[in-house]
């Protein structure tokens, strides 16, 4: 029970069976520490083969401190529970306001109709609705973007009250007419057909305004805000524009029920090119300061725009944890996971990160709590603003909950204006200690941790129902792209005074400060990988071992590591509900991330911390077409292009198969060498040569657009024939 005989929001429980997980990671590790011993007392006398040993050594050294900086996270795991009854009970008028952004930065990746969905979505929440303020953040700065926003506010009217009524789930339109069929009772069958109708309406129009890619006179003359894009020069150069859509605070502006609607307010903030716009960071500090203005919510709900509400009751969950007397106040943060719409049957780009999220997030929570990742993120308005955690701090959720102000619209969007601006921001500390941090490409992260170490902690919640819905990447590129992305950011991240070891000191517990370092440190896995993987082979093809003889008692530690870690990995998938196609698919895609977004990611960092080159964020495609969709429906590997990272894979791919083609040819012709000494080599260039064979379909089969190009498979068979030929003794 909490303080005063209340009984608590929410409750905690830790993962069962631990104690036997402990016993089998320090078997595993103990194993490590042979490998390790057998490396250090076996170097070879001299040559090739002595420097390949001492290269295996550091690749070992590697992989095991990366392996124990894992396990922090699966020591000491934590689920939470929430409830909702309680809280609906205790705080029946007096919840406080909630601030949804929405951030979107360029209408033909990120279509009009997708981001209207999602406000669509969250407008509608179980959720008193003179309490919630939705904003759009439009970094694309587009007229198209403001059009469709424009119809959803008309179309909320009719939406929200048909929502709350039939309790409809999830409150995307789009995703909630694609999976739900006719109702058969006949009241609600009507509203049903009505609304839809209603909805293909609206899509119809934007999508024709969309296709003519502007907004005719006709329409401009329906709103005063068209007018502010006769002033828009283009995306990158334009004044601050902010329309309150709905306004709140307005007695008049109600659904179609009556009663009273959300805030809606759409914000492109400036952007001029001789200002650098600190991409999606910049745009949320903007949303935080104007937001202050209009609706000033104590709580804040961040979601990129695919990443529509596919739980109607995800607030109320969230303030379970936040207004929970006893252990409420010191929460900062409360994280849901990203799921998506679009995984195939068997993850075949490992995009779900069910396994990750599940068990990583849940074993960081043990520990204080889970980083914050960018989508699907409630915040304490004042942890975010730069706030301090004080022992005993309180909020009043009183004291915020009305609402009040005697300004007209207008007077309210000419001072919001100003806090948009480029210039507001300078010489302040918006982005440094205020906000969310600038500098480095996962802001989310750095912001996180900066929170964490100001003394708050953060939750992971799984609900039941999933809270959030967005798009996964469907090409492979796009998928090693974002990738790229983030393991850059990251290890950007711990070459910085942000890491956690310097940043957390002190502040956050040990285990915490290893767990963010799981992910900073992503992108070195690349040089130990690509080692195994080239080096390995090259020296099954000229024989010379790596391993212990089958015979010899030291392969027992090499077995026992490998086939632990990878049974206890196959165990956790299936376990958290994947395929056993799924976790195959896992083990291909991480090779293939970490040898060539990791190897492109550890560079353009180097580059960037050299201050030779400036990184920029890079969206995501949230959008594919027909010939491509099938493709990824059908799990094909989509290749098409002759980017870099094709050519790493591709050349990886000729090495292991010219490799152990070699070999076996050596063996059978009976070349006098031994094969005790190779087993293992075989058995992991054979593994490599099975994992890739959608790249040798790609290579030589495939006849379809999305195979790779032709001259790939002239260029990376010379290249693995000419590493294959380098003299290795
Ligand atoms: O200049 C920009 C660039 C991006 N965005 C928005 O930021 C969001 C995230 O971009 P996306 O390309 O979809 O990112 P993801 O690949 O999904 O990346 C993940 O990782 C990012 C950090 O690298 C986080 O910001 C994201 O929330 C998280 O989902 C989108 O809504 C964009 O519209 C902006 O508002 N302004
Ligand atoms: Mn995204």
């Amino acid at each position: 029970m909490g303080g005063e005989g209340r009984l608590p929001l929410f409750e905690t429980k830790e993962a069962k069976g631990r104690i036997a997980y402990r016993l089998f990671s320090i078997s595993i590790f103990v194993g490590i520490c042979l490998i390790w011993v057998y490396r250090v007392t076996h170097v070879p006398g001299g040559g090739v083969g002595r420097w390949a040993w001492l290269g295996m050594l550091g690749a070992e050294l590697w992989f095991g401190f990366y392996w124990i900086l894992t396990q922090t996270v699966r020591w000491r795991p934590v689920y939470r529970y929430t409830f909702k009854e309680r809280l609906s009970q205790r705080y029946k008028d007096d919840l406080p306001g909630v601030d949804i952004f929405v951030c979107t930065a360029d209408p033909t990746i990120e279509p009009p109709m997708l981001v209207v969905n999602t406000v669509l979505s969250l407008i509608a929440y179980d959720y008193p609705s003179d309490k919630l303020a939705i904003y759009l953040s439009d970094d694309g700065g587009s007229d198209l973007t403001f059009y469709a926003l424009l119809e959803a506010s008309h179309f909320a009217k009719d939406w929200i009250p048909f929502c709350k009524k039939f309790k409809v789930d999830p409150r995307s339109p789009s995703a909630y007419f694609a999976q739900a069929s006719e109702p058969l009772d006949f009241h609600y069958k009507e509203e049903w057909s009505t609304k839809k109708k209603l909805y293909q309406e609206m899509e119809d129009r934007i999508q024709s305004v969309v296709k003519l890619g502007r907004v005719n006179e006709e329409i401009q003359a329906e709103h005063k805000g068209f007018s502010e894009w006769n002033s828009v020069l283009n995306s990158r150069n334009h004044q601050t524009i902010l329309q309150i859509l709905i306004d709140g605070r307005d007695p008049n502006a109600v659904d179609n029920a009556g009663f009273v609607m959300p805030t809606l307010v759409y914000l492109s903030r400036e952007k001029r090119p001789q200002h650098h716009h600190n991409f999606k960071a910049g745009a949320l500090n903007a949303l935080i300061r104007v937001s202050s203005e209009i609706s000033n919510g104590p709580i804040i709900l961040n979601v990129d725009c695919d990443m529509f509400s596919n739980n109607a009751e995800t607030v109320r969950d969230a303030l379970c944890f936040f207004m929970d007397e006893d252990k409420g106040p010191e929460i900062g943060f409360v994280q849901y996971p990203q799921r998506f719409m679009n995984i195939t049957e068997n993850d075949f780009y490992a995009n779900s990160f069910r396994v990750i999220s599940k068990v990583e997030l849940s074993g960081m929570d043990g520990y204080g709590g889970p980083l914050y990742i960018g989508s699907g993120c409630f915040f304490r308005r004042e942890s975010l603003s730069g706030k301090k955690y004080i022992k005993g701090y309180k909020t009043d959720w009183k004291k915020r909950a009305q609402r009040h102000g005697s300004e007209t619209v207008d007077e309210l969007e000419e001072r919001g204006k100003v806090l948009a601006s480029c210039s507001y921001e300078l010489g302040t500390q918006w982005g440094k200690e205020m906000g969310l941090k600038y500098g480095c490409l996962a802001e989310d992260v750095t912001t996180g941790l900066a929170i964490h170490s100001r003394g708050w902690k953060s939750i992971y919640f799984e609900p039941t129902r999933d809270a959030f819905m967005g798009l996964a990447p469907t090409t492979l590129l796009q998928s090693l792209g974002q990738h790229k992305r983030w393991v850059e950011g990251h290890l950007h991240i711990f070459f910085s005074r942000h890491c956690s070891f310097i940043q957390g000191h002190g502040k956050i517990k040990l285990p915490l400060q290893m767990a963010y370092c799981i992910y900073n440190l992503w992108a070195l896995n690349a040089l130990p990988t690509l080692y195994y993987v080239v080096i390995s082979p090259l020296c099954l093809l000229h024989a010379i071992p790596l391993f212990p003889e089958i015979t010899s008692p030291w392969i027992m530690p090499f077995c026992y590591v490998i086939i632990a870690k990878y049974t206890h990995s196959l165990a956790e998938h299936l376990w958290h509900g994947e395929t056993l196609k799924a976790w195959w698919n896992d083990q291909r895609i991480w090779l293939y991330r970490k040898t060539s977004a990791y190897l492109f990611g550890t560079i353009d960092c180097a580059l960037s911390l050299l201050g030779i080159t400036k990184s920029a964020f890079t969206i995501t495609v949230k959008i594919a077409d027909d010939d491509l969709s099938k493709r990824y429906e059908q799990e094909i590997m989509e290749f098409g292009t002759t980017s870099p990272m094709f050519i790493i894979l591709a050349t990886l791919a000729m090495i292991n198969l010219l490799c152990l083609g070699g070999a076996i040819k050596r063996v059978v012709l009976d070349d006098g060498v031994g094969v005790e000494s190779l087993v293992l080599q075989f058995a992991q260039c054979g593994l490599w040569v099975l994992i890739n064979l959608p790249i040798y379909e790609g290579l030589f089969l495939r006849k379809d657009k999305g195979r790779m190009p032709p001259s790939l498979a002239f260029t990376s068979t010379a290249l693995a024939v000419l590493a294959s030929v380098i003299p290795m003794h």
